[in-house]
């Protein structure tokens, strides 16, 4: 059993990756389930679900189903469904809970990367050259 009760609160909080990560940690320890999460698989359980006879997209490509077929998609998702949004939520939450546990495993610190990654693509793409055109 994990130690604390994980129902999230329903007004908008401020998550760090720390939290995510830590929380993800115990998932996968209460369960014994840490020698399965070794950076291979994470990674891999992104982009492949193959069981005994099956094989399926990952959590990506589940993702991905979500968009295929609508056509171009209006920002802020307004004529989704409440259902529709939820399963998005789930599936985006998916790929982001594996990245922060590949990232884990990896040793690496994945919010000072990814802080590090926007200081150099805007250092790439300056705005003065770059404003109102794509590269
Ligand atoms: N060995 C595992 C299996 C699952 N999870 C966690 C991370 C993901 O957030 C979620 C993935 O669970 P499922 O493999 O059951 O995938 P889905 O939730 O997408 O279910 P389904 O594939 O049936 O749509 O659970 C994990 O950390 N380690």
């Amino acid at each position: 059993m994990e130690s604390r009760s994980y129902e999230p609160e329903k007004t908008a909080k401020d998550v760090s990756l720390h939290e995510l990560r830590d929380r993800l940690a115990e998932f996968a320890q209460v369960r014994g389930w840490e020698q399965y999460h070794s950076p291979r698989n994470l990674l891999l359980a992104l982009v492949i679900n193959q069981t005994k006879n099956t094989l399926k997209v990952g959590e990506v490509g589940e993702l991905s189903e979500i968009f295929q077929w609508k056509g171009e998609v209006e920002r802020g998702l307004p004529n989704w469904s409440a259902a529709e949004r939820e399963h998005l939520e789930e599936e985006l939450s998916d790929v982001l809970l594996y990245l922060v546990r590949l990232a884990d495993v990896c040793g690496l610190d994945l919010g000072h990367a990814a802080l590090s990654k926007i200081v150099k693509n805007a250092n790439k793409y300056p705005v003065a050259a770059f404003a109102r055109a794509l590269p």
